[in-house]
């Protein structure tokens, strides 16, 4: 195994065994404190830029299996964990995570003291990163780091360029793919939906010419405020087709209805967050990764309600549009990795969609 380093932005370097792809990375270090669901977190799409460390100690024991996949091409930029399982033991396991990500040009570390670099990520917050097998002065690795470009505009990257169709015999969904994990799309064709697939940028006059029955947002990585496109696009949709909007999309309706976002410190990412449905009284066990947040008191003044709060920081797990079909969670009703507590939002789109074509008498 080579020796490869891990260089935080703080000057902190940690040494440990390479493994998967041979290559240099950098990113921005965050943590995930889910203790499964390594392969989903690696697949998906909203991780683009971003060198994840697992808090759960041992990583790769059930291997990677042909089922579990968010997307086809990883965009992760690395992987830190504890202990690497060199020999993985599931009967679904087809390969190694160190084949898998070797394939994908991933590159990962092992033997970190994983709870040290998450204390220190939880004290200075998410920091720019690099992983690298060069043997050169930590001075000079130092610098390169801290010399990093901010990156946030990665949706570009990682959605569909051209539009696609999943045909099913149910409503017409259109399904904006902002850096879209495969489970939301599952989630859909399993509730017979037709499903059109459409880039970032398609635009609300295209989407509105498909004569859609819903529109959904999904998941994505990077800044909200980094894509202006959509924000105008669910600004021209609103009041006019029922919308749902999961993480990245739940972000981008408030930023369309006036309301406004902002990073946290280290974000929420990991498969046990407790969030408070205040419209149900209910608490449900949900799986989030995400570092921006809706700002709670940006809300007032705006069309929008609080419909979930979260239980551990107490911020915005969920909105509704007061007039319009329109709502969305901050978390992952899709799951994937994580409980599956929520896919219930998905029937209840599908039950606004419902309404408001009664509503407006057109044939249901
Ligand atoms: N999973 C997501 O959609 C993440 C949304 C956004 N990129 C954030 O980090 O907050």
């Amino acid at each position: 195994m080579t020796k490869r380093q891990l260089v935080l932005e703080d000057g902190t370097i940690f040494t440990g065994d390479g493994f998967g792809a041979e290559t240099k990375s950098t990113g921005e270090i965050v943590f995930n404190t889910g203790m499964t669901g390594y392969q989903e977190v690696i697949t998906d799409p909203s991780y683009c830029g971003q060198i994840v460390t697992m808090t759960y100690p041992l990583i790769g024991n059930y291997g990677i299996n042909r089922d579990d996949f968010e997307t086809v091409t990883p965009f992760i930029h690395g992987i830190v964990v504890k202990e690497l399982s060199g020999h993985p033991s599931n009967f679904r396991s087809d390969e190694t995570l160190h084949d898998y990500l070797k394939a994908n040009d991933i590159p990962g570390i092992s033997g970190i003291d994983t709870r040290q670099l998450t204390k220190s990520i939880r004290n200075h917050g998410t920091m720019k990163a690099m992983m690298t097998d060069a043997d050169k002065p930590s001075e000079e690795l130092i610098d390169m780091v801290k010399n990093l470009p901010d990156k946030t505009d990665q949706v570009k990257t990682v959605s569909t360029v051209k539009p696609y169709v999943v045909p099913g015999r149910g409503r017409r969904i259109v399904l904006v793919d902002l850096g879209m994990k495969h489970s939301i799309l599952r989630e859909l064709t399993k509730r017979d939906c037709h499903v059109t697939v459409v880039p970032y940028d398609y635009g609300a006059e295209n989407i509105l010419r498909l004569k859609p029955d819903g529109i959904m947002l999904t998941n994505g990585p990077g800044n909200p405020k980094h894509v202006p496109e959509m924000v105008a696009m669910v600004k021209s949709v609103l009041g006019k087709i029922p919308l749902f909007g999961i993480c990245l999309g739940h972000q981008l309706l408030a930023l369309a209805c006036g309301a406004d976002t902002e990073k946290m410190a280290f974000g929420h990412r990991g498969a046990n967050h407790p969030v408070k449905d205040l419209e149900k009284n209910k608490t449900v066990m949900t799986a989030q990764n995400h570092s921006y947040v809706v700002i709670h008191d940006s809300l007032s003044g705006t069309d929008l309600v609080i419909t979930q709060e979260s239980l551990n920081d107490h911020s915005v797990e969920g909105i509704r549009h007061k007039t319009y079909p329109a709502f969305s969670v901050q978390y992952h009703p899709e799951s994937s990795p994580g409980p599956e507590d929520t896919p219930y939002l998905f029937d209840e789109f599908l039950q606004m969609i419902s309404e408001s074509r009664e509503k407006e008498n057109v044939y249901a």
